[in-house]
């Protein structure tokens, strides 16, 4: 069995600005490029040869795995993306601050939302303009499997999904595999990998630009994880 590295986005220019930012499509900020750097760095002193590069459909991960692969030299890598990887959709609470966010609902409502298992956000309305069938970034997906709101749960089938159906695969091969995605699409799939509870998912946060490393059994069970020094 292969190896998995998760690395969530470096900073992006609304991380910065503590703004609900889900599938709005940011770029990363000046910090964010460096902590990006720092990753491939890190990958290349460890000596690993990264042989896939999977990345969500938003530019903070794709342009972080960019970076670490042409900081690692090994630009050549195959990148594969899919909005199955993207960050869970925040509905409504997209481009709003999250501190305002908190005021307005409620620390019970926020953290039942932002941390909780199955609590999705408000939902966009179908004509919003953030809806993301207005996104031709989308258009050759069919519309009925783009959200306008998501819980954890929903985000987690999607991810796990295409876990066993693109990710999977290449580990069974004995392929080192780099996943560039974001802080709840990689607590879905953390959650999956090590057997978290949907009620110990709350206190998982994963910071950005920082490899973690995953080694599996031959059944894919994870025998050891650790974060890339
Ligand atoms: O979409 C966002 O705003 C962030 O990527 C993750 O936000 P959270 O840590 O507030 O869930």
């Amino acid at each position: 069995m292969g190896k998995l590295i998760l690395v969530r986005h470096g900073k992006s220019l609304w991380n910065v600005k503590n703004v609900f930012t889900g599938w709005t499509d940011v770029d990363l900020a000046p910090e964010g490029i460096e902590e990006a750097k720092k990753a491939g760095k890190l990958i290349k002193s460890n000596l690993i040869d990264v042989d896939v590069c999977f990345s969500s459909y938003l530019k903070r991960a794709i342009r972080t795995a960019w970076i670490i692969l042409e900081t690692a030299d090994m630009m050549h890598v195959d990148c594969h993306y899919s909005w199955k990887l993207n960050e869970r959709h925040y509905g409504d609470w997209q481009g709003k601050n999250k501190d305002g966010v908190l005021k307005e609902v409620g620390e019970e409502r926020f953290l039942s939302v932002r941390r909780g298992y199955d609590t999705p956000p408000p939902n966009l309305s179908e004509g919003d303009k953030r809806n993301p069938r207005f996104d031709s970034n989308y258009k050759l997906l069919n519309p009925s499997v783009l959200p306008l709101g998501e819980s954890l749960k929903d985000t987690s089938k999607r991810v796990v999904n295409y876990f066993f159906e693109a990710i999977a695969p290449e580990l069974a091969k004995g392929k080192t595999v780099l996943v560039s995605a974001h802080g709840n699409s990689l607590r879905a799939l953390i959650e999956y990998l090590e057997h978290i509870s949907s009620e110990d998912i709350a206190k998982v946060e994963v910071a950005t630009g920082v490899p973690h490393l995953y080694e599996f059994d031959g059944k894919l069970n994870v025998i050891d994880n650790y974060q890339l020094e």
